[in-house]
């Protein structure tokens, strides 16, 4: 049995696994009504838990958003996006109506040509295809102009709904990439990918629907109002009385329904984040031989949205089986008063003959019957509409939410000192830093280093002990919890954040991500206006210009996926000629060639020789050979430095940098 466990085709067996791993628990309906309501108040409690503690150590509570599970739709975020198309929507929504009007005029019109026809039948005599003709032709005109305006409103809606959805990707891609990094510590790629397709599908299609739909229907029920009402004020009035009770209902059910349903499309997200994952680092799967249990992980995920989804659709399904169920009932009810109503009574006194009476009252139940049916199909067709506005708002407001957040470090903005004046020296002045993900942990504290002007130094020490973080700030990733990082005395707080990254630091870390695009391209990623001699130019003094032009397209050669078709070595070598090409002042080295075998590191090592000449340098180091000849080298253990000095004064003293050098030299013997 072992064996043919181990020939099924993954597919069964993780559709299998995930089955009884998601098997429905009893009870899973009430889960499913209790559980939004639960999730809303801890919801709040948690929130405020993130904002306390993330107010104690000054940092962004950038849990608060992803926890918060219930965004509100805001209106006038979509009034900004539908503004500038307003003149198409109210085209679009005259038509609509025009159309709409049209169909209550189509069965009137019907009637006339019947009744040509039936008093044809019955009396034999006129000229029928004269008397015909006039009535047809009208129809026929009718259906014509009916089909131009719905043409019209719907190419006029989908140009709105595309234009709308277009802005709202874009601005949303901007607002994303305004982010700080901390916002992306929290939330999945996957995730926020998720909101920038299927979001705004969803959104999309629901305002579409709900402007052609909702515009007929609700037409067709004003229409058929103002018939009944010339039917029978009264009766109309009876049902005026019930309708906002049944709207009032649901309403009710509607919010709980879009708590549902803002849920199961976290859900079906979060499923999207897990395979976002494996497929981006899809050879780390295949070299753990992981496909199975991602398979399964991404199974899972999905059969928890499925059953989400499931639920949700019962959710509509039972509101609008409800809602028909009241809608169809009411013109019974209100006719079961008929008998009692004084319209009827007036009829009794005023004719004495009683099949008179019967027959007027009961055309006019006739006509009121079937006008209050058609309303009330009309209705119904709302409250299908329904479910629409349900997913369309939570997807609204899923977009929306992301649209508001304000990063805390703003990309531009502040002072930018003068090219010639800049001298390139760093203060990192007792500084304390804990992630915003991880609040209660100190990564740094009172941390105090300064970078002189042109010179190399070098951080060393324990994996974990703070030195990536010394220059995630420097970048300004994060900012400090307390202290200060500065630049030529200036806090960089002060100074503007794109001048800063652009123009100022040069940063280049273990493991270079490129992009899938040409490698003209990715070294032009660090100045767009650079030509492309000096492109060529940053790539020889990286050490790059040999091997790119071995390849047979030279630097028009593409990448692949992250970098996919180059060594490791060449890699860093494009991110070098990527960093240099903007002559940045300042550059970092985070690690640059601990991830190469010995060979590329020679080659990568001369050219990062050739490239920290005259330019102040941060290098964080794991392999001590490469930082020999630095300036100065401290010693960082739990976020403070414990030793700092040249190699040759740090060996002398014996302390914890000798005993580095000892363990690694014994580490290589091994
Ligand atoms: N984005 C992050 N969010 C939360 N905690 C983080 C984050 N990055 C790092 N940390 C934590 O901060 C501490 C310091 O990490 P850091 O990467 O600065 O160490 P390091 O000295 O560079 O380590 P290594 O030499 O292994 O790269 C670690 O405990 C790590 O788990």
């Amino acid at each position: 049995p072992t064996q043919i466990k181990a020939h099924q085709p993954l597919t069964q067996r993780a559709v299998r696994q995930s089955t009884t791993r998601t098997s429905k628990p009893p009870g899973v309906a009430l889960k499913f009504i209790l559980g939004p309501a639960v999730l809303t108040v801890s919801a709040r409690l948690f929130c405020h838990v993130a904002h306390c503690e993330a107010d104690v150590n000054n940092n962004t509570p950038v849990e608060v958003v992803a926890k918060n599970p219930v965004p509100d739709f805001k209106w006038h975020v979509l009034w900004e996006f539908v503004k500038p198309q307003l003149f198409t929507l109210v085209c679009a929504v005259v038509l609509a109506f025009g159309a709409a009007i049209l169909n209550i005029q189509i069965p009137l019109m019907l009637g006339d040509l019947v009744n040509v026809v039936a008093r044809y039948l019955r009396e034999n005599t006129g000229n029928y295809v004269h008397e015909i003709r006039g009535p047809a032709l009208k129809l026929l005109g009718l259906y014509g102009i009916q089909g131009l305006l719905t043409s019209g409103y719907i190419v006029l809606l989908s140009r709105v709904g595309e234009r709308v959805a277009a802005d709202m990707r874009k601005t949303l891609f901007a607002s994303l990439l305004r982010q700080d990094v901390a916002f992306f510590d929290a939330n999945k790629t996957g995730q926020l990918v998720n909101r920038l397709t299927a979001d705004i599908q969803e959104f999309k299609s629901s305002f579409k629907l709900v402007i052609s739909q909702g515009l007929r229907s609700i037409t067709q029920t004003v229409g058929c109002f103002v018939s009944l009402y010339v039917i029978s004020p009264k009766l109309t009035g009876l049902t005026v009385l019930v309708l906002p009770c049944l709207v009032g209902a649901g309403a009710l059910i509607g919010s709980f329904l879009r708590r549902l349903s803002r849920l199961a499309q976290e859900q079906v997200a979060k499923a999207t984040g897990v395979a976002d994952e494996a497929l981006g680092n899809v050879r780390t799967v295949k070299a753990f031989a992981m496909e199975e249990r991602e398979l399964q992980l991404y199974a899972y995920e999905v059969d928890k949205s499925c059953e989400m989804n499931e639920n949700l659709g019962t959710g509509i399904a039972i509101f609008q089986g409800l809602s028909n169920i009241a809608l169809n009932c009411e013109p019974n009810v209100l006719f079961g008063c008929l008998s009692d109503c004084s319209e009827v009574k007036t009829h009794n006194l005023l004719h004495d003959d009683f099949s008179f009476t019967v027959k007027c009252i009961l055309s006019k139940v006739v006509n009121y019957k079937s006008c209050i049916h058609f309303m009330f199909r009309s209705l119904a067709s709302i409250s299908i509409l329904f479910g629409q506005v349900v997913r369309g708002m939570s997807s609204g407001a899923r977009v929306f939410e992301y649209l508001a957040l304000q990063p805390t470090i703003p990309l531009s903005g502040g002072g930018r000192i003068p090219y010639h004046s800049l001298t390139g020296r760093v203060d990192f002045m007792n500084v304390s830093f804990s992630y915003p993900t991880r609040p209660g942990h100190q990564v740094l504290q009172r941390f105090s280093l300064t970078l002189p002007p042109s010179k190399t130094v070098a951080i060393v020490g324990e994996s974990g002990g703070g030195k990536s973080t010394v220059a995630s700030l420097l970048e300004r990733f994060y900012d400090p919890t307390s202290g200060v990082v500065m630049l030529d005395g200036l806090d960089i707080r002060t100074l503007d954040l794109c001048w800063l990254r652009s123009q100022v630091i040069g940063f280049i870390n273990q493991e270079p991500v490129l992009f899938g695009s040409s490698v003209m391209e990715n070294i032009r990623f660090g100045k767009p206006e650079a030509t492309d001699a000096e492109v060529i130019n940053a790539a020889k003094q990286a050490n790059a210009h040999g091997f790119i032009t071995g390849f047979p397209d030279g630097y028009n050669t593409v990448v692949g996926e992250r970098g996919v078709t180059l060594s490791g070595g060449q890699k860093q070598r494009i991110a070098i000629s990527r960093a240099l090409i903007k002559n940045p002042s300042i550059l970092v080295l985070d690690e640059a060639t601990s991830a190469l075998d010995a060979e590329s590191e020679r080659v990568v090592q001369e050219a990062l020789d050739r490239a920290t000449r005259g330019r102040t340098v941060l290098i964080i180091a794991h392999r001590l050979s490469t930082i020999q000849r630095a300036d100065l080298i401290c010693v960082m253990s739990n976020g403070r430095i414990v030793e700092a000095g040249t190699h040759v004064e740090l060996l002398s003293k014996g302390g914890y940098y000798s005993d580095l050098i000892r363990r690694q030299r014994a580490e290589g013997q091994k």
